[in-house]
């Protein structure tokens, strides 16, 4: 995949685990500077300050954001913290103003991702310049819109790049404002090398209970780093209320969180070594049955072509289905997962046998 520039590079002074905080939006020079002492008291210091400038909301109405002034008072961080600052930018006109009052770091919102039409004129604003942007996941689980985002930022030459899962828009599960789908940053991680990935609970979340716990599991799955939105009083903000938390509740959560180290920078024990080996060995042997299994398919097939037989068996598929689904669960092996593995297996044959059908007979003379 393309090269790209991790944090530690990005000439900030950050390390490759970054903890961004800092309130939802910036509403007065008060409230930034009220945030920035609370920090200081707690002696809790993000590694980048965030605060919101333009808010993309919903409907009309609601607070849309401080705009232009508040960057003045971006001033006030540097005084009290001197770390570097973050804030979204949803369009061209954006992106200049931040430049122009020096902001740090860009990041574009989950409903700027979606649209590759504001992703490019972002780009085109930010071109022959330097300054890191993060790209939050688009609103809708696709992996090709939030790398397509991610890789318009770097055709106009914006190599410090990092991504943010803040999870996804979903109509039915009320459990989250905005529900995780963990294997989207891993997918992610494996179709662009060393793209970090940092997860922002409080918007997964919704609320202050529970940042927590989805923190802790980010981490597990080996994201890079957390946003979390912090206000001095979080109950009176002007927006997202309920998903704040004070600078003592973030001073908190940090020091529950058990923080993993990536293996790739530790050297593996001996123990883990022989434990990859068996599974090195246990992987050829389910090779070795699979392609089995397919060489039998094979001659199912040829079985069928001979007899005019239709490649999908609905009853005995329904059958296969039903019995080794009961018997992946006796062996603790989860339901979803056994349905997954036995559709892509049955996937497979059917296209293999129909492929059958469709080769030319043979004459033999
Ligand atoms: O039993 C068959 O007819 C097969 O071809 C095997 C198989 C399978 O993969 O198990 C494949 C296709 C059918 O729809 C049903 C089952």
């Amino acid at each position: 995949m393309k090269n790209h520039l991790q944090s530690s590079e990005w000439g900030l002074n950050l390390s490759n685990q970054l903890i961004i905080a800092g309130p939802c939006s910036a509403e007065s020079a008060e409230q930034i500077e009220k945030v920035c002492l609370a920090m200081k008291e707690e002696n809790v210091l993000p590694s980048l300050f965030r605060a919101g400038i333009w808010k993309p909301r919903t409907r009309p109405g609601s607070f849309e954001g401080i705009g232009e002034e508040g960057l003045k008072w971006m001033e006030i961080v540097r005084h009290h913290l001197n770390i570097p600052i973050t804030t979204e930018v949803g369009n061209a006109a954006h992106v200049e103003m931040a430049l122009k009052h020096k902001v740090d770091v860009l990041w574009i919102g989950a409903r700027t991702t979606v649209n590759p039409f504001a992703v490019q004129e972002i780009s085109e604003a930010l071109r022959g310049t330097d300054i890191p942007v993060m790209v939050k996941n688009p609103m809708n689980p696709d992996l090709q819109l939030w790398i397509g985002a991610l890789e318009r930022l770097h055709a106009v030459g914006i190599d410090k790049l990092a991504a943010i899962h803040r999870g996804f828009s979903d109509a039915y599960d009320k459990r989250f404002r905005n529900k995780p789908n963990w294997s989207m940053p891993i997918h992610l991680k494996r179709e662009w090398k060393g793209m970090q990935v940092i997860n922002d609970p409080s918007h997964i979340v919704g609320k202050r209970d529970g940042i927590l716990e989805t923190s802790q599991r980010a981490l597990n799955f080996g994201l890079d780093g957390l946003m979390i939105e912090t206000h001095h009083d979080p109950d009176k903000a002007w927006s997202d209320a309920q998903q704040q938390v004070t600078p003592a509740q973030l001073k908190q959560i940090l020091q529950q969180l058990d923080f993993k180290t990536p293996l790739e920078e530790v050297q593996p024990s001996e123990k883990l070594h022989d434990l990859r080996a068996a599974v090195d060995h246990l992987d050829d042997q389910l090779l070795d049955i699979l392609a089995e299994r397919f060489a039998v398919i094979e001659q199912i097939g040829a079985h069928k072509r001979e007899n005019h037989l239709s490649v999908f068996q609905s009853e005995r598929w329904k059958q296969v289905m039903e019995s080794r689904t009961q018997k992946g669960i006796s062996k603790n092996l989860g339901e979803k997962f056994m349905k997954e593995l036995l559709f892509t297996i049955h996937e497979e044959s059917v296209k293999r046998q129909e492929k059958q059908l469709r080769e030319p007979v043979k004459i033999v003379k």
